[in-house]
């Protein structure tokens, strides 16, 4: 398949968008106009640029209110052309993308708009061009990709097409299933974007809020299937317009972008597998597999990195963790309780971070301790790190001595590292004997049992790139997001979860800095939660052993007894024990949070076949943390 992005989707330059599409592994890249006006470049060295990088220049647009006009206005329009056509002579590219017409004096007059594409395609072949017609979904006349598609045919020009763009089409509750039936040699382009449904007026939803396959809620696999059955060939870009992109690293929405097709490539091969078999539809765009999914069966480990060892192990130790052992030969430390395997490292100045990323995106000053990895249990962990890599993901470098267990992992997109280790058949893995661990040192009576879930924050410029991260490299699915109210912001967060549950990882969308008040440059805190059967006992002892919970004020505790009617009993207990409590139509749920350490806290959390994640204690968890960071400057 040929991939292509537009440039459109990109910030930063010109030069820097070519740069960063071509080390993304792209084969292509759709020029639009503007990119091309503000740069310095002459169009002829853009063209040798991007031969160097190996690009091609697949389209050039958009060529607007060029047709559906009065007589006087076309001819203008003819003038235009002519001009567009020398440039891209010069920049070597072959398709231009023309617009369906938009303003409101637009000709309705098929005949006279089919006459029109003819006379332009005169014009395009003159220049040794094409042109690709699109209905965009807020055209004055022409705004379904039937119609253009229509009027395409009715201008019968070998130099005239249709451009197909999903967003359009679907944004207007268009069926694609009329794609089958075209005639491949017609559809000139295909420009790909998904979308989160929203009720908005079609233009602002576009210029927007689009996104890149499968961050969004359209069903792209079955545009793509039926674009394999027209025998469509030509190039799969994206031209995505959104805000946050435009402002992100140019060189991690690309990565996002190259990892959104692939993963759409994949699963669009495995939907049209059967008939792709029978020979019933021949595959001409060559869809490649990706390695298959190996989904994880459990938590391996979760890696604290920390510049206070003394304040993260004896908060460890509070909670009733134990020190497993030293790993032989690196400067970390494992700590132990039920399946809960937490892995301690000092940060210091050899902290390696993906290249690309800020390394204040997760970590300053302040901060004492981050999550720094996610180990996941998984039945082929060497499959998982090759869909990881094949889908953008750069290797976390490791040395490994002789008789040391293998362990791959790759950066997720915000820098945190994730490891593919194998599902233990025994009772522990094998990697704890680097640290010495006895199999009979583990404890089974243990009060925490394991890890419940992992909250990782997103910066809100990358919040959807984490989703498909996720999504596509462990086949984690996402429920509905939900907002939580804190005194510094409204905090998205939604669920990523694997099929049977193993694995919990609800992502938080911190608010920005800017946002943040006195949280300024602090970046949002992540939490890991632990599973207990008794978290009563879990809070006593930590009482004992001194930990410093986060305290919860006396008005949620009244408020507790106006929403369940507990009885004074129960509520005087978990006062006491500074736990919250919520419940729904599954069962009970009690949980206590402790103090901030750096950037990250804990949680402990037991479940009586509760399944929320205790939503409604989220902003009073919020409002605690914002009061101690506000005391503390
Ligand atoms: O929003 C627009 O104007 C616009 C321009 C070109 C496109 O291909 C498109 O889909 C939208
Ligand atoms: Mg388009």
């Amino acid at each position: 398949m040929h991939t292509s992005i537009a440039t459109v989707c990109l910030s930063g330059t010109l030069e820097e968008k070519l740069e960063a599409v071509a080390s993304a592994g792209f084969d292509g890249v759709e020029i639009f106009t503007q990119d091309l006006v503000v740069s310095p470049t002459a169009p002829e060295e853009l063209r040798e640029r991007a031969g160097d990088l190996g690009l091609s220049l697949d389209l050039y647009q958009p060529f607007r209110n060029g047709v559906e006009l009065d007589p006087v206005a076309f001819d203008d329009a003819l003038r235009r052309l002519h001009r567009t056509g020398d440039l891209m002579g010069r920049l070597g590219t072959e398709t231009l993308l023309v617009c369906s017409n938009v303003s409101p004096d637009a000709v309705a007059d098929d005949d006279l708009v089919a006459e029109q594409l003819h006379r332009m395609g005169d014009v395009a072949a003159e220049h040794g061009i094409r042109l690709a017609y699109e209905a965009l979904a807020w055209g004055t006349h022409v705004n379904g990709h039937d119609h253009a598609h229509r009027l395409v045919l009715a201008a019968d020009h070998p130099h005239v097409g249709t451009c197909l763009d999903s967003f359009h089409i679907l944004s207007a509750g268009g069926d694609p299933s009329s794609i089958e039936e075209m005639d491949p040699g017609r559809i000139f382009f295909v420009q790909l974007a998904d979308a989160p449904l929203m009720h908005l007026d079609p233009l602002s939803w576009s210029r927007h809020h689009r996104v890149f396959p499968g961050e969004g809620d359209f069903d792209l696999v079955d545009v793509m299937a039926r674009l394999v059955r027209s025998g469509y060939a030509g190039p799969i870009s994206l031209e995505i317009f959104n805000d946050s992109f435009r402002q992100a690293d140019v060189h991690r929405t690309a990565v996002d972008g190259l990892r959104s097709l692939r993963w759409l490539e994949d699963r669009t091969r495995a939907a049209l597998a059967p008939e792709i078999g029978s020979g019933r539809t021949r595959d001409r765009l060559e869809l490649q597999p990706l390695p298959a999914i190996s989904a994880p069966s459990g938590w391996d480990f979760v890696e604290l990195r920390t510049t206070d060892l003394g304040d993260t192990t004896r908060l460890l130790h509070r909670l009733g963790f134990r020190l497993g052992g030293h790993h032989r030969s690196k400067e970390v430390q494992v700590w132990l309780q039920g399946s809960a395997r937490i892995v301690v490292s000092e940060a210091g100045g050899s902290t390696r971070r993906e290249p690309h990323i800020d390394p204040r995106e997760r970590t300053d000053a302040h901060s004492v301790a981050e999550v720094s990895g996610l180990g996941f249990e998984l039945s082929d962990p060497g499959a998982a790190f090759q869909r990881s890599t094949a889908l953008g993901s750069a290797p976390v470098p490791r040395h490994e001595l002789p008789g040391e267990a293998p362990l791959r992992g790759v950066w997720a997109p915000d820098g945190t590292e994730i490891f593919f280790g194998p599902t233990p058949d025994g009772s522990a893995p094998g990697w704890l004997s680097e640290f010495g661990v006895e199999e009979d040192a583990l404890g089974t009576s243990d009060l925490i049992t394991g890890i419940d879930h992992v909250n990782v924050a997103q910066r809100w410029q990358h919040y959807d790139e984490g989703v498909l991260f996720y999504t596509s490299v462990l086949g984690l699915g996402s429920t509905p997001a939900q907002d939580v109210p804190g005194p510094s912001g409204l905090v998205r967060s939604q669920v990523m979860r694997s099929p049977d549950d193993a694995v919990r990882l609800p992502l938080n969308l911190a608010p920005t800095a800017a946002e943040q008040g006195s949280f300024v440059g602090v970046a949002y805190p992540e939490h890991i939660a632990l599973a207990s059967e008794d978290v009563r006992e879990v809070a006593r002892r930590a009482i004992h052993r001194g930990l410093e919970f986060l305290e919860i004020p006396e008005n949620y505790y009244e408020d507790l007894v106006t929403r369940f009617g507990l009885d004074e009993e129960t509520v005087s207990e978990l006062r006491e024990l500074n736990l919250l409590y919520d419940r729904d139509e599954h069962g009970e749920f009690l949980h206590f949070y402790t103090r901030t350490l750096g950037d990250v806290f804990m949680e402990v959390v037991e479940r009586r076949g509760y399944r929320g994640f205790g939503a409604e204690d989220a902003p009073v968890r919020l409002a605690a943390q914002y009061r101690l960071r506000s005391a503390r400057t």
